[in-house]
């Protein structure tokens, strides 16, 4: 279906054995965005499959994820559909029928509100204290090393708990991976992100009709094994007939209680998705799945980012000292209010550059041409024009198109001035209003564009529900951390390893928290 005129692997012209190896190889985004550096000036589109073309340029995000566009999501995502009591129960992210999508999106989007924020702050912030203090008796007052990459997962995952049910999952508490939630969907996500590649080799293996049949269990993984007691739990309470066991149930601050609220709120209606307990199952696991390895690996690339740059440290620890001796943060953890002040500029600029660079979810984000008339796509000076024919995948892979010079490093004109669009550089997202420099001269004006191009989040419809909560949550461990351990350092460089399982992850993130 993709147009010859697309340059791409030769053997991606003929199977989508090219890109299924390549993501099995685990650094697919460096071979993506190698190619698109290879082409770019020639196309900005590029096939990876006989039916997939990734784009990267100005103007594309637009084209192709903006609402009147209405692409809906290909089969890599059905992919990831759980089975629970032998049928398919799809989480937000997962649902591919944009109908159905809609309906459980409308039944539950007032949960990720702006406004809910102010609920789930002290939730955050309990776990973000525990997670000081343990960090500071375990490994700071000892003097021992940390492997800081596993317990920043281990807060992101304790986190979610927490938002979602109530309940840490207890990794920060016993310093390891609690009934191997994490190695279970670490492997998820390793076998999803390659048959996702093709995805009706899912339908022979783990869709299998027969497999799921006989040999499947009923629920399929460790953390929905505990969100299907937790919630058995509260209905419980919710079913119980007792008015204070009820208000209990619903009272909590946490996304269960959310649904639960939307669940008697809204039966009978017919925009919405009947709420079963599969799809609150579903609801629950897919927050865990979406919301923790995606912020645990964004907090390891900050860390690491920091840690091998110390002048952009030096900077953002100045901003702290600063910001601390003018009272103008709370100790040991920043108010969501405070990380949004004027106070805390760089801080921001800090988690906006390592989003940039390190965008959690590093693969095409794949849509479907619906429309039988195409979907055409338009050079960024409008000169050219392509139209992909129904049926076509198309996708942007945000770690490419955040490498692109033309979008984030808009005043970069020609290979006299080279670009530093590779490089971790905060001060390309300073205001003009801040004390520091803007290191790339960028204008407010293109700032905002840029800010408008940043991927990691997904746009249009699609886009991630939980953004809010992770940026609150990381505009305050991060400062957290650095105002608690300033003097932290890393212990060896070369024990970074990344993979690329969808998930753009790392290990050896090793750490001497007070050296
Ligand atoms: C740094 C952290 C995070 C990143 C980088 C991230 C990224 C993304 C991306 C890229 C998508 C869309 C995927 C696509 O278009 O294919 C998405 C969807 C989603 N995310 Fe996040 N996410 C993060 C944290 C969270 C958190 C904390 C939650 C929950 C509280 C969450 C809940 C969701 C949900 C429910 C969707 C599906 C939205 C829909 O399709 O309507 N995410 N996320």
């Amino acid at each position: 279906l993709v147009p010859s005129r697309i340059p791409g692997p030769l053997l991606a012209k003929f199977t989508d054995l090219w890109r299924l190896l390549s993501v099995y190889g685990r650094n697919t985004h460096e071979e993506q965005d190698k190619l698109h550096k290879r082409y770019r000036g020639r196309s900005d589109l590029v096939r990876l499959g006989p039916n997939l073309v990734s784009a990267s340029g100005p103007g594309y995000i637009q084209q192709i994820y903006a609402i009147d566009k209405k692409l809906p999501k290909s089969n890599f995502y059905a992919t990831f559909q759980n089975i629970v009591n032998g049928r398919r129960a799809a989480s937000l992210v997962a649902v591919t029928d944009e109908a159905v999508h809609a309906r459980m999106k409308r039944l539950v989007a007032n949960a990720y509100a702006l406004s809910t924020l102010v609920e789930f702050e002290p939730l955050v912030d309990s776990t973000t204290n525990f997670f000081l203090d343990t960090l500071q008796q375990r490994f700071a007052a000892e003097k021992k090393e940390i492997d800081l990459g596993f317990y920043l997962q281990a807060y992101a995952f304790d986190v979610m708990g927490e938002l979602t049910m109530s309940r840490r999952l207890g990794f920060i508490e016993q310093g390891m991976d609690v009934n191997n939630i994490m190695k279970s969907i670490d492997a998820n996500f390793e076998y999803f992100s390659v048959i996702g590649q093709m995805p009706w080799l899912d339908e022979l293996l783990g869709k299998n009709p027969m497999y799921v049949k006989y040999f499947r269990k009923n629920v399929s993984s460790p953390i929905l094994k505990f969100a299907q007691q937790l919630l058995q739990e509260r209905l419980q309470h919710l079913e119980s007939g007792k008015e204070s066991e009820k208000e209990s149930a619903i009272g909590k601050p946490d996304f269960l209680a959310r649904f639960l609220q939307a669940k008697s709120q809204a039966s009978g209606d017919e925009g919405t998705e009947p709420m079963t307990d599969g799809l609150l199952l579903s609801l629950m696991f897919g927050n865990i799945n979406a919301g923790a390895d995606t912020i645990a690996t964004t907090l390891r690339a900050v860390f690491y980012y920091l840690l091998t740059h110390p002048k952009e440290l030096a900077t953002l620890k100045q901003e702290l000292q600063t910001a601390q001796d003018n009272g103008a943060v709370t100790m040991s953890c920043p108010t969501w209010h405070e990380s949004q002040s004027e106070h805390l500029v760089y801080t921001r600029c800090v988690i906006k550059e390592a989003i940039r660079l390190w965008p959690a979810l590093s693969l095409p984000l794949e849509r479907v041409v619906v429309d039988p008339a195409g979907l055409p796509l338009h050079s960024p000076d409008g000169e050219d024009k392509i139209v992909l024919k129904q049926g076509t995948i198309v996708g942007i892979n945000p770690y490419v198109l955040h490498r692109d010079p033309r979008v984030f490093d808009p005043n970069f004109t020609d290979s006299s001035s080279p670009s530093n669009v590779d490089s971790f550089d905060p001060a390309r997202w300073l205001p003009s209003n801040s004390s520091l420099k803007n290191s790339r001269g960028n204008t407010d004006a293109q700032l905002k564009t840029m800010e408008h191009d940043l991927l990691t989040f997904s746009a249009g419809k699609r886009s991630c529900l939980g953004k809010n909560i992770a940026m609150m949550e990381m505009c305050k461990v991060v400062p957290a951390l650095i105002m608690k351990f300033p003097n932290m350092q890393l212990v060896d460089k070369s024990r970074w390893k990344v993979k690329n399982a969808w998930v753009l992850a790392q290990t050896g993130l090793f750490v001497k928290l007070n050296p």
